[in-house]
């Protein structure tokens, strides 16, 4: 027999349950007390290698390296396990084995298990267990604690008739915990994570795991336990290559980037869409028409095209002298030989100056027998001498020597001569600097800003209106001013960087090399640009430098360039509805050989063709590349991996009387989409606010006011979106773009100002992902009418508040709309 109990005093000394409290922190005592020896040992080992490295040789130097690493991670690892390290216990049928689960595994000297890992197999119960399939559980315990000490318990009867005069306590902690205030920063969920999670956390570590479900519940929380979990079980293969997590924006990546290092995973890399790319940063979202543009499959080609035209400033003629024969190259003849190298090159276009010459050389020496090669020379040379030697002639100096011995041009064979002769000239190098560039993505993509080289890339894949606003877009401010760059440029940046590769690197042993180096002109060398300097390599310095500069170097950004673009060895992408197919190429590239964990809500898409995204999905997830004539031809196409396919389908986040706003909202933006059971009513009724138009901004800053005295936790003032997309003189604006403007950053700062920090201001596109104690809506009937999938952008917004939403509209129809439609 079991007993329920939930704190009734049974004796002077306290309840059964502050009995209870008191024998599990007896054993958690026990646990803590480990856990310092295990602290101390990591401490001891760091010290350990710094001592070898003061008496180091330089063969000790990657051991001592490798040592400290490894000593700090642990010890960084028990630190941040010292809060809450005990979350829960099992009692076991049949042999009443108990086991404790926390936050890392705690052994005792003799390596007997005091406490298993969350992630380890053994734990796998614990999250699992459910009296429909107790699994051998008779009792799930889970622990409160605060710091080292347990404050409360809450146990779950898992197999009644095996709880033979078990003590079970509980007064529904977990509903509770639901409940709690937001702090403004996400946590972990690794004491209440429930069983349809755990599947998604512990699937296969291959393939593609795809998670769908509805707002709040846990898509997000879900796949970092899932990085946490992959790197415990697989570190040498994740931890190596590393794990990315991308996120949609900034403000994103700020919320959750604390629930990783919670964990006690500090390896993953954490990145928003706006910033993948070293060295740029997205400031802005474009308008969902201008992102359609800029995200659709078809830039590729044009930014392909983009690449392959010729440089701004480029020069239109070549122009070089051999023996006195004047030689040229027209436009053309540029062009042609321009579009051979960009056809052979395409990602390493950079890299492929040292082609061009010799085409040119080619082109050159074509051009010399056209117009009768030695015979003409020998001809032109004649004159020439002939002249010179007449002028020191009457100097009374002696004839002009013919070739000077030992020099290069004086060697080989006559296409040898001639090859070093032209080389050797200024203008030759000077032409080659400028016709072939060493060029940087943002550039390129900055050189679009002209309409008319814009156009020369459109071919027939945008039309002229496409073509005018994509130009206005990026040719920055009508006032002058370098462009911002928005979230979708930063892909587009990444295509070009791919097109154009890295410039070619440096030869390890340059200065040696240089001195018959045809192509050092003055101490640079002009195939890359580089200074040759006789005495910069310094190999002994070379051998000191620790693996992890090595590694820093090897990432290094150099003016924009990304001089080796990472690629991982797990990539999870959270609110995957919303990228673009140019985003999905730009994260395929980062994952040619990743497994994959996506995870999203196709109801919450802004993107209009969910089609052609679900394409470049498939092209990225299955490791193929981009197609690039030629190239690809030979190669099989990649086989599709192994897909696993979950859904959520609890709501955690919002209370039952928000749940059902946002149901109404869903109902109408997507007729056939299921909402998700909310599990927690809070009796806190939504409210809808009537008013003028003109007043809404004042009213959303009473509201946020009030509900300052309400909650104690975090308050999201959500407006709608403020196009950042200029409008030239002549374009009359439409009529949601007008009502926006009220929206405007300056706007925002005026209804923030003075307000404490736990008061955010955001539009409806950084409200993605997030979610507060409280939230006002301002305007849905602008966000409903500013893109096509207006609906589906509010129902992101309703959707984010745990316990009070108020709705602030100027159209009387959204309260029928909202609460009783
Ligand atoms: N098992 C759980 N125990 C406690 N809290 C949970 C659990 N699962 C989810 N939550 C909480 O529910 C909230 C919503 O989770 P999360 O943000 O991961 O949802 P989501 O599905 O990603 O939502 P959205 O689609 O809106 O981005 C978070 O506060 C999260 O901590």
């Amino acid at each position: 027999m079991s007993s329920q109990v939930t704190g009734r005093p049974t004796d002077p000394g306290g309840t059964v349950k502050d009995r209870e409290i008191a024998a599990e922190q007896r054993y958690v005592d026990i646990a803590y007390t480990r856990l310092e020896e295990m602290r101390a040992d990591a401490q001891a080992m760091i010290r350990e290698g710094y001592r070898q490295s003061l008496a180091g040789t330089k063969g000790s130097l990657v051991d001592r390296d490798a040592m400290v690493h490894q000593a700090a991670l642990r010890a960084q690892a028990l630190d941040i396990a010292d809060d809450g390290l005990v979350f829960g216990r099992l009692d076991l049928a049949g042999t009443g084995e108990v086991r404790y689960v926390g936050r890392i595994g705690v052994r005792t000297s003799e390596h007997d298990s005091l406490v298993i890992d969350w992630r380890a197999p053994a734990a796998e119960d614990f999250y699992r267990a459910t009296p429909e399939d107790p699994r051998g559980v008779v009792r799930r315990r889970v622990l409160h604690s605060r710091g080292h000490t347990v404050v409360d318990l809450e146990d779950d009867l898992l197999d009644p008739d095996a709880a033979d005069g078990m003590t079970i306590v509980g007064d529904g902690a977990f509903l509770a915990s639901l409940a709690r205030a937001r702090e403004g920063a996400m946590r972990d969920i690794v004491a209440t994570i429930q069983r349809e999670q755990d599947e998604v956390i512990r699937a296969p570590a291959d393939g593609t795991v795809l998670v769908r479900g509805a707002p709040g519940t846990g898509k997000t929380a879900v796949a970092l336990h899932r990085v946490a979990y992959l790197l415990f079980r697989h570190r040498r293969r994740f931890g190596s290559r590393g794990v990315l997590v991308v996120g949609p924006n900034r403000r994103f990546t700020a919320y959750i980037e604390r629930v990783l290092p919670s964990l006690g995973e500090g390896s993953a890399t954490l990145r928003s869409l706006g910033d993948l790319v070293d060295g740029v940063t997205a400031t802005v979202h474009d308008t969902p028409a201008l992102a359609a543009l800029k995200g659709a499959e078809a830039m590729a080609t044009v930014l392909r095209r983009a690449v392959a035209d010729h440089a701004p400033g480029a020069p239109d003629e070549l122009r070089v002298v051999f023996k006195g024969v004047v030689l040229s190259l027209d436009r053309q003849h540029l062009d042609r030989i321009r579009g051979d190298v960009h056809r052979r090159s395409r990602g390493s276009v950079n890299a492929a100056r040292r082609q061009v010459a010799q085409m040119l050389l080619d082109a050159l020496w074509q051009r010399f027998n056209d117009l009768g090669g030695p015979e003409a020379a020998r001809e032109a040379e004649g004159a020439e001498a002939g002249l010179w030697n007449a002028i020191l002639a009457a100097d009374g100096l002696g004839a002009l020597d013919d070739e000077q011995p030992g020099s290069p041009a004086g060697n080989g064979t006559p296409r040898e001569q001639f090859d070093a002769r032209v080389r050797e000239q200024r203008e030759f190098a000077g032409f080659l600097v400028a016709f072939w560039p060493i060029r940087r993505p943002a550039e390129v993509l900055r050189s679009l800003g002209d309409p008319a080289r814009l156009r020369r890339a459109a071919g027939r894949d945008l039309d002229r209106d496409d073509v005018a606003r994509l130009a206005a877009s990026w040719a920055g401010p009508a006032g002058g001013g370098e462009p911002l760059f928005s979230y979708q440029d930063v892909a587009l940046i990444d295509e070009i960087d791919a097109l154009l590769g890295s410039p070619p690197r440096p030869s390890r042993r340059r200065a040696a090399a240089s001195a018959d180096d045809p192509f050092v002109v003055d101490g640079v060398n002009i195939l890359t640009g580089e200074e040759v300097a006789e005495d910069d390599w310094e190999p002994e310095m070379q051998e000191l430098t620790t693996s992890m500069e090595r590694l820093e170097r090897s990432r290094r950004v150099d003016d924009g360039v990304v001089e080796e673009r990472p690629e991982y060895a797990h990539i999870v992408v959270d609110e995957a509805q919303d990228l673009s197919p140019m985003q999905w190429r730009m994260l395929g590239r980062r994952g040619r050989q990743a497994s994959w964990t996506v995870v999203e809500d196709p109801a919450q898409s802004a993107w209009e063709d969910l089609a052609a995204a679900r394409t470049a999905m498939d092209a990225a997830l299955s490791g193929e590349r981009p197609p690039s004539r030629g190239r690809n031809r030979r190669r099989k196409p990649a086989p599709r991996r192994t897909r696993h396919e979950y859904e959520l389908t609890t709501n955690y986040r919002n209370s039952t009387e928000i749940a059902a706003v946002s149901a109404r909202v869903l109902a109408r933006a997507l007729p056939e989409a299921r909402p998700a059971r909310a599990v927690r009513s809070s009796g806190i009724a939504p409210v809808l606010r009537v008013l003028p138009e003109a007043g809404l901004a004042a009213a959303a800053r009473e509201a946020a006011e009030e509900l300052l005295a309400q909650v104690e936790g975090t308050i999201g003032v959500i407006v709608p979106f403020h196009p950042a997309e200029a409008h030239d003189e002549g374009t009359i604006p439409l009529p949601h773009e007008i009502a926006s403007a009220r929206w405007d950053a300056a706007a925002r700062e005026t209804l923030a100002a003075g307000l404490p920090e736990r008061v955010q201001v955001l539009d409806v596109l950084e409200a993605k992902g997030l979610e507060f104690d409280a939230a006002v809506i301002a305007a849905p009937e602008t966000v409903a009418a500013q893109s096509p999938n207006g609906l589906r952008v509010l129902y992101v917004a309703v959707s984010r508040a745990t316990q009070h939403l108020v709705v602030l509209t100027s159209a009387p129809e959204w309260e029928g709309i909202l609460l009783s439609g």
